[in-house]
């Protein structure tokens, strides 16, 4: 049975909209995290709110810490964090959220106990071989090599080689749970260059924001000293991944977006779309109240490499459906391991409207088409979903299927793209 049609606005005219979004996934599960191990109650202030960071509210709570919210709205919240022992006897379910089925196990093992974990479908075919394997040289006794898998603590931690080049997210879960660990961790990578690289920075700033001991000198090798994880107070910044349809609108309708209190420093590897953007013809500008995006100066088609941003794969490859010339998109064989095979749906769902996109081997190469109405399927990927959404700005017409889907890290995006649409009209 397939999931319901939603019928992605055309837009009438250039966009004018400021967009606030709600907090990063990836600093809200970190955080969450980090202060359900740390030595006292803290704070995690304008955490997303979604599926994938309710499944991490709950996975942490199974395991025995106490989180309660304030501030609640659909897509933010305040948590208070009281952390526990680390106990033994939960069933966790992981969702489709990277984050989740590569983060918890490694906190998990540090329980005296059996935790066992599962998630949806297509989360038992994404890749969780090598930190399984990490963990089980580590000490932990694991069974399986993917979801579904149980695991038993607890593990006294040291060091372990393992390769990473499916996702960095294998290495940012050894690293959370590190200093918690009696010898702490010295995790090395062997293998293909690991993507989302900034990601790992995002793990190593935050361990030291938290008091941690990291040394990443050498490259490929990261060593968390054991050690308390400091109680602190967090204040989450927007989203910078999520912002990329919205600034896409910018560019396909010639418009304006702003995105409010974008930071000023990041290791979001979202921030690089202010190259990207700029580089397919966008103008881009720091103003007072965050980051602008203009377009009207035309779409051109880019030759990126997105190793490092794989993430914004989606919209981008939208981007280059639309624009005045082609594009190469690079270094993103690993999307074959996403929420789905990334590569595989962009190129059936694009050319299902009568686009021309081929799979290369790292990547996509993308031959603007006129495109036409159509369905435009999600495959329970949030930004296959919103992807359809930038084409149906251009295109009349488009339905996206299971726009529902984007709930994992941006429950209100439906409202949000209508009233970015409405705005300035
Ligand atoms: O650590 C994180 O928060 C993430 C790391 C990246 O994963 P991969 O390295 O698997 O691409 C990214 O794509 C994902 O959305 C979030
Ligand atoms: C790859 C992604 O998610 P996950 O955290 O589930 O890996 C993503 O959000 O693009």
């Amino acid at each position: 049975m397939s999931a319901p049609l939603w019928p992605a606005p055309a837009a009438s005219g250039p966009v004018r909209a400021a967009v606030r979004l709600p907090g990063s996934k990836s600093v809200t599960n970190r955080a969450l995290l980090l202060a359900a191990l740390a030595a006292g109650p803290g704070t995690v202030r304008r955490a997303l709110r979604s599926r994938d960071a309710d499944l991490m509210v709950a996975a942490l709570r199974s395991l025995g810490a106490r989180l309660t919210s304030s501030n609640d709205t659909a897509s933010g919240a305040d948590w208070h964090v009281e952390p526990g022992p680390v106990r033994g006897g939960a069933s966790i379910d992981v969702g489709l959220a990277g984050t989740v089925m590569r983060f918890v196990p490694p906190v998990a093992a540090l329980a005296d106990g059996e935790v066992s974990f599962d998630g949806d479908p297509h989360a038992r075919t994404r890749p969780m071989g090598p930190i399984l394997a990490a963990l089980r040289a580590l000490g932990a006794r694991v069974d399986g090599d993917a979801l579904p898998f149980t695991l038993r603590g607890p593990i006294t931690g040291g060091e372990v080689t393992l390769d990473a080049s499916a996702s960095s997210q294998l290495i940012s879960g050894l690293l959370l749970a590190g200093p918690r660990y009696p010898k702490g961790v010295t995790v090395r990578h062997a293998g293909p260059p690991v993507p989302s690289m900034p990601h790992i920075e995002m793990t190593v700033q935050m361990l030291r924001a938290a008091g941690a001991e990291v040394d990443d000198s050498e490259r490929d090798v990261w060593r968390v000293e054991p050690g308390p994880i400091s109680a602190r107070d967090v204040v989450v910044e927007p989203d910078l991944s999520n912002a990329a349809p919205f600034l896409a609108a910018a560019l396909v309708t010639g418009g304006e977006v702003t995105i409010p209190d974008w930071p000023e420093r990041t290791t979001q590897g979202g921030d690089a779309l202010r190259e990207l953007l700029a580089r397919m013809g966008g103008t881009v500008a720091r103003v007072p109240e965050g980051l602008k995006v203009s377009g009207g100066g035309g779409l051109e088609g880019i030759d990126a490499d997105l190793h490092d941003v794989g993430e914004l794969t989606p919209a981008i490859a939208a981007l280059a459906a639309l624009a005045g010339s082609p594009s190469r998109l690079r270094g993103v064989a690993h999307l074959r391991g996403h929420e789905t095979d990334r590569l595989a749906a962009l190129a059936t769902e694009i050319n299902g409207l009568g686009g021309e996109v081929t799979e290369t081997e790292d990547g996509l190469a993308i031959t603007p088409r006129p495109l036409r109405a159509g369905v435009f399927h999600s495959y329970a990927d949030h930004r296959m979903a919103t992807a359809g959404a930038v084409i149906g700005l251009a295109v009349p017409g488009v339905q996206v299927e299971d726009i529902a889907t984007t709930a994992k890290t941006l429950p209100e995006f439906a409202r949000m793209w209508a009233r970015m649409l409405g705005e300035g009209h």
